[in-house]
């Protein structure tokens, strides 16, 4: 039950791929072949989806942005309240304007982002007997707004669950068994975070300079996006031009992170996005929400190219690295501040890229 409608460019417009994903667990193996194929194919080309026939009720998705609103609909000195000790620790409040995501890539934008979140993700105490690091598995902060962590729990869980079936469509994709990529997740650090692009105070067009969020790549393995259908996230192709992507009625977004391009050696993509000021369909600035589930994998997970995906006689062109080392780099740039400087590949993609 598998169906690919759209490519990277249909009738000279850029399209994500949507794949229907309801026919792969317990499926014909010819349909399941027909999923693994119409993902690879996505992933070799845009290094995003639209995933269909994902099974998370409309109820869940209701209460969770229910819950989103409650949260951002709070006075600014009581999210404050709920800042992380430090911004080396990935969990909490991020006010608006205190974050660059293109630093994660070696790159610095004139000024912060636009975008205030809430982050929360696997504790250390979740896996009682593994002893996971606290620097990389904090506790969650929660805010006192009644129904907010029933809602994000239940909304992580099912994310989750959804980011695992993909991993196992992934293996499949890349002729690896099923379970591949279950050892480097047992103890997956992920990491849910909010986002919210308030309508900036008096400003009624874009103030040029200043962006919703930063370009960036994903740091781990995949990422479940849920988003407003408002326009303001875009994508960067090959030739340096960005596209506008929102997603169908009915379908998440999902793109690949990093530790697939290492894994893959570029095979597949970890593609470049940002987003503009949210603005609506006569061009005037709106507010918009967003939600990115980002599975990363255990952070002592060795990630080196994988079988089969460096040619006979050439090197891999990545360093061998670890999940752990990787996101410190990556959120010593969003989160601290400072320049990330073994990000090279993806910065020269963003230097090359039409800024307009
Ligand atoms: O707001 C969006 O649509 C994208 C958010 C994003 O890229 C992220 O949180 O990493
Ligand atoms: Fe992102």
């Amino acid at each position: 039950m598998s169906g690919t409608t759209g490519g990277a460019a249909v009738g000279g417009r850029f399209a994500v791929p949507v794949v229907d994903i309801s026919g792969w667990s317990g499926g014909s193996a010819a349909g399941r072949a027909l999923i693994a194929a119409d993902v690879d194919r996505a992933a070799s080309t845009v290094g995003f989806l639209q995933v269909r026939g994902h099974g998370i009720p409309d109820g869940v998705v209701r209460d969770f942005a229910a819950a989103l609103d409650a949260f951002f609909a709070l006075p600014l000195e009581e999210k404050r309240q709920l800042r992380p000790p430090s911004p080396d620790v990935n969990r909490g409040y991020t006010p608006p304007r205190t974050e660059k995501l293109s630093l994660s890539l070696g790159v610095a934008t004139p000024a912060e982002d636009l975008f205030e979140a809430f982050n929360v993700g696997s504790e250390a105490a979740s896996f009682p007997g593994l002893r996971l690091p606290e620097a990389h598995y904090p506790a969650n902060i929660w805010p006192p707004v009644p129904g907010f962590r029933r809602a994000v729990e239940e909304w992580c869980g099912r994310a989750g669950a959804l980011a695992r079936r993909l991993t196992g469509i992934f293996a499949c994709a890349l002729g690896l068994a099923e379970g591949y990529f279950a050892p480097f997740t047992d103890h997956s650090l992920d990491v849910l975070r909010m986002n919210h692009y308030p309508r900036p105070e008096g400003d009624l067009v874009p103030d040029r300079g200043r962006l919703g969020m930063g370009a960036h790549t994903d740091y781990g393995i995949v990422t479940v996006l849920w988003a407003d259908r408002v326009a303001g996230l875009q994508i960067l192709d090959d030739r340096g031009g960005w596209h506008d992507v929102a997603p169908e009625p009915g379908c998440l977004l999902v793109n690949l992170g990093d530790l697939l391009a290492r894994w893959t050696n570029d095979r597949w993509r970890s593609t470049l996005h940002r987003v503009l000021p949210p603005t609506d369909d006569a061009g005037r600035l709106v507010r918009r929400r967003s939600a990115a589930y980002f599975h990363d994998g255990n952070w002592d997970a060795e990630i080196t190219a994988l079988p089969g995906c460096v040619p006979v006689g050439s090197e891999p062109r990545y360093p061998p690295t670890t999940v752990g080392r990787h996101l410190a780099e990556k959120l010593a740039g969003s989160r601290a501040g400072r320049l990330n400087e073994n990000a090279p590949r993806e910065a020269a993609r963003l230097r090359k890229a039409d800024n307009g």
